[in-house]
């Protein structure tokens, strides 16, 4: 069986139990108040060198829909802001939930978005692989964008058309030439704090940089997530993937700092 999940029996509420850090100080998702969050003029502006980015495959791995880009160099990476190196893109997925009123991780003033997409970059300058650098205090970057309902997005489809190809837990397919730079609202605004993995293992390893602004997606866009299962082919039981995110974890005294 599945060592997590999102359901009663094996989710967030349970996690704690194989994964202990998950009550640690510097957990994530938080909820993010921008009133209490300090504006860091120090802190410049997300760089993002995408235009090299080699998308490989889009799959399913029972947590999520994920795209793995090619990380043997430094091809794809996002600087600045709040980083003291380059990182390296490794992989995106999203997070949503089963109807638009709440699906996101990170919450703005206790105020849910309907998914969350998240670009998980490793710092590869101070360690050699992603997982050491994942078990590291400044070995990740994920740089998280809200997803909001409304107009089609332009660029979405060409994600969402082939999900029907990776319904299944397990399921791969070839997604090459992928630039994630088109899911990106115009302002990279954001927010930047301390935190960690939103799964387990829940690693305090994270510098996280939410953009301010969401994208707009259209709601038939966002239900073609909703038709992935969490669960294998061979499986009879069929679980829709919805609700595939962590609720807000304590602040425990961690500053939030706002760009301009
Ligand atoms: C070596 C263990 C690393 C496990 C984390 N892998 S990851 O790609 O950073 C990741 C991040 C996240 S998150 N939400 O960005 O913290 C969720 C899932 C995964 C994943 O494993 O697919
Ligand atoms: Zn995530």
């Amino acid at each position: 069986g599945n060592p997590w999940g999102y359901g009663k029996q094996d989710g967030p509420s349970v996690w704690h139990k194989n994964y202990p850090v998950a009550e640690g100080d510097r957990q994530s998702p938080i909820d993010i108040v921008p009133h209490q969050a300090s504006h860091d003029p120090s802190l410049g502006p997300i760089v993002l060198n995408y235009d090299k980015c080699t998308s490989i495959k889009i799959a399913n791995n029972g947590h999520s829909v994920v795209v793995e880009f090619e990380d043997s160099d430094d091809r794809s990476v996002i600087q600045g802001g709040p980083l003291g190196n380059p990182y390296r893109l490794k992989q995106f997925h999203f997070h949503w939930g089963g109807k638009d009123c709440h699906g996101s991780e990170h919450t703005v003033a206790g105020n849910s978005y309907a998914s969350e997409l998240h670009l998980v970059h490793w710092n590869a300058v101070k360690y050699k692989t992603f997982e050491e650098a994942a078990t590291a205090p400044d070995g990740l970057a994920v740089l998280g964008i809200f997803l909001e309902t409304g107009d089609n997005h332009r660029w979405l489809h060409t994600i969402t058309d082939v999900l029907y190809t990776v319904k299944f837990k397990g399921s791969v397919t070839d997604f090459k030439g992928f630039n994630p730079k088109c899911l990106l609202p115009s302002s990279l605004h954001y927010w930047t704090y301390l935190g960690s993995l939103t799964t387990p293992p829940l690693y305090e390893s994270v510098t996280w940089i939410i953009v301010k602004d969401p994208i707009i997606v259209s709601e038939k866009q966002l239900g073609k997530f909703r038709t992935l299962v969490f669960t294998g082919e061979e499986e009879d039981q069929r679980t829709r993937m919805e609700n595939n995110f962590r609720p807000p974890q304590p602040l425990k005294g961690r500053k939030v700092r706002s760009s301009n």
